[in-house]
């Protein structure tokens, strides 16, 4: 609220503008040269255009016949045609200019937007506050373009008005404070319509955000079944049109208020309007002025007002777009300030295993910490598994690992084979995330070509189709996209041309493509096989024990406890504490464990009791593979 005192916005408007022109001139300082060019050259047509009307006001009042008086205003006439004809031009001229311009300010701002809020740390992104503040800046990216737009009009517009006002002052000095006079009280107007209208959107954004929502979930292609069958639909509608109502309750708030703030100012605009006349009959009777200078400033006055009114427009909108363009700017030096550093030590090479020690981390805003004192070690050439009941804790041990959640204590060390470590907040964690891919819960469908989406597996490699063909071979997924129609230019998304719709399981091939493309040494998996097939999901799991045996650190994340019997190691995790830890027969020999109880309970699903459930006895079509104890081969070595 403090942003919005008038003081501020006064000081305010000069630095965003100027920043602008920063950007605009950064971005194609060509155009923006011609736009001021063009604009300086209509003040100067117009300045021109009012002495010509003067001169040709002073002929014809002039004493004489009148065709002679014609005469002898024809040539300042002609002034007054090609002024217009000049000024028609600049205009034009003017406006290619910022056509090209404005899209290339916007592009700057919003990649700038953009490439700051990308750098955030997730867990300032988790803080409410910093959130919000992130989150009002997406809405001012279009407001850099069009507050250029205004910036030009509005500065067209004050050009003319210079122009007119030295005109006016050279003919007499009583003549500009009219002018202001008239003015003043349609600038107060615009500027608290739009404060108003600023604090209104404020407020009401989480309403208009929901609203937007509601429509947008009933045309949602993955809730048509939901809206069909359980009758949501009505209710959606139902819902929007209640909140609709309201919204429109205040906007007829707004209007009120605008029509009774529009009235006061144009009372007082008339009321000064009527006082000019006023001054100018008195200062032409009294024979202060002649009467064709009278006749030039009735002209520059109308032509004052009418410029005027699209000055207060003009003005308005800028106010708008000021705030929403401080938003996106305030988001932008907020992401700076919780941006990842990307300096620090080198991790060392090779990387041999990642070690947490008595790591906790509570999530901001939370009461109990999701990981409490939790120490495990994670290993290159074998496969380490994090098991527990929901909310245990698993996902957030592996955003830790992967340097994206940093603990609030303890320390998460990268170790290399001659004992050198690095801990992460000393390392550059660029490093960290080169060193680590990931195929999280909900990983990412991105609605590109099926290439792409593995492809971005590794967005800081250059696209080698090679290894995406491979990638996509080994997760199961290549012979499925080779047979579409348009192959792996297929979009992975129904509604573009090309696109077609891939199944849960599909997605989730195409996901682990993507992890596997990425081919770092550590790699983290947090159910990768929730939506395959069983035949699929014994594929999935062979494939990450070979990644182990070719030197990889798999770290495995799964309900699946099938899989996690041939693991090298098995943390069981428990509100956020390692309860257990060590092999599958270990943790079977611990009498009342958690592990033993989820591990029970699962094999009983099937009919199975636990010592008949485990590898090479009875359990059905689950031949994975067992454990490898191998290296980081050459292939790693040399990473
Ligand atoms: N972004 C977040 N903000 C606040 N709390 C969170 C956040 N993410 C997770 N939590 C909380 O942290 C705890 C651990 O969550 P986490 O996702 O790590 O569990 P998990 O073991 O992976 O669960 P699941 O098996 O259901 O995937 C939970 O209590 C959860 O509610």
């Amino acid at each position: 609220m403090a942003r919005l005192g008038f003081g501020h916005m006064a000081a305010a408007l000069p630095r965003m503008v100027g920043m602008v022109l920063r950007t605009g001139w950064q971005a194609d300082p060509r155009a923006l040269t011609g736009v001021i060019v063009a604009q300086l050259g209509q003040g100067v047509t117009a300045a021109w255009g009012l002495v010509a009307v003067n001169r040709v006001l002073t002929e014809l009042f002039a004493d004489g016949p009148t065709a002679g008086k014609l005469r002898e205003a024809l040539p300042s006439l002609l002034v007054l045609v090609v002024t217009g004809v000049v000024s028609a031009l600049l205009a034009a001229w003017s406006t290619a200019m910022s056509g090209r311009l404005e899209p290339q300010v916007e592009r700057a701002v919003s990649a700038r937007y953009h490439a700051a809020v990308s750098e955030v740390e997730v867990e300032a992104t988790e803080q409410p506050g910093v959130q919000r503040i992130l989150e009002a800046g997406r809405f001012g990216t279009d407001s850099a373009r069009n507050m250029l737009r205004l910036s030009v009009g509005v500065g067209g517009v004050v050009i003319g008005m210079v122009a007119a006002a030295v005109v006016l002052v050279s003919l007499h000095w009583a003549l500009l404070p009219m002018l202001l006079v008239v003015a003043v009280p349609k600038g107060w107007g615009a500027v608290r319509s739009a404060r108003r209208e600023y604090i209104s959107r404020l407020h009401w954004i989480d309403h208009r955000r929901a609203i937007a929502s509601l429509l947008m979930n009933l045309t949602q292609r993955h809730a048509a079944g939901e809206i069909r069958v359980h009758a949501v639909g009505s209710r959606l509608l139902a819902g929007y049109e209640e909140m609709s109502r309201q919204m429109e309750g205040e906007q007829r708030r707004l209007a009120r208020a605008q029509a009774a703030t529009d009235l006061v100012a144009g009372g007082f605009a008339g009321v000064a309007s009527l006082g000019c006349y006023g001054v100018l009959w008195w200062l032409l009777s009294a024979g202060g002025l002649p009467l064709a200078v009278g006749g030039t400033a009735v002209v520059a006055i109308q032509t004052s007002t009418s410029r005027l009114s699209s000055l207060v427009q003009q003005v308005n909108g800028l106010y708008e777009e000021l705030l929403f363009l401080t938003d996106t700017e305030d988001a932008i030096e907020t992401a700076a300030r919780h941006a990842i550093p990307r300096t620090g030590a080198p991790l060392p090479a090779p990387v041999r295993a990642v070690r947490t020690e008595n790591v906790s981390f509570t999530y901001p805003g939370a009461d109990v910490p999701a990981l409490d004192g939790v120490s495990v070690e994670i290993r290159r050439g074998a496969v380490t598994a994090l098991v527990g009941m929901n909310g245990s804790g698993k996902t957030t041990l592996t955003k830790i690992l992967a340097g994206l959640l940093l603990p609030g204590e303890g320390k998460v060390w990268w170790e290399g084979g001659r004992g050198e470590r690095v801990e992460v907040r000393e390392a550059d964690r660029g490093d960290v995330f080169a060193a680590v891919g990931v195929l999280a819960q909900d990983f990412p469908r991105w609605q590109m070509t099926a290439a792409t989406n593995v492809a971005l597996g590794a967005g800081d490699r250059p696209r080698d189709l090679d290894a995406v063909h491979r990638a996509a071979a080994d997760a199961g997924i290549a012979d499925v996209i080779e047979k579409l129609p348009h192959g792996w230019d297929s979009i992975a998304t129904k509604g573009y041309e090309r696109g077609v719709e891939l199944s849960g399981g599909q997605w989730q091939k195409l996901g682990t493509a993507r992890a596997l493309y990425r081919d770092a040494p550590v790699l983290l998996v947090d159910e990768p096989t929730a939506a395959l097939d069983p035949h699929a999901e014994i594929a999935a799991f062979d494939g990450l024990w070979s990644l182990a045996q070719d030197g990889h650190a798999v770290v495995l994340v799964t309900h699946r406890l099938a899989a996690t019997m041939n693991a090298d190691h098995i943390y069981v995790l428990d509100q956020g504490r390692v309860v257990e830890h060590g092999t599958h027969q270990q943790l079977m020999a611990a009498e009342g464990g958690l592990y033993q109880g989820m591990f029970a309970a699962q094999a009983a699903q099937y009919g199975l009791t636990p010592d008949t459930a485990i590898p090479g006895t009875t359990l059905p079509d689950t031949e994975l593979p067992g454990p490898r104890t191998t290296s980081p081969s050459d292939h790693e070595e040399a990473r």
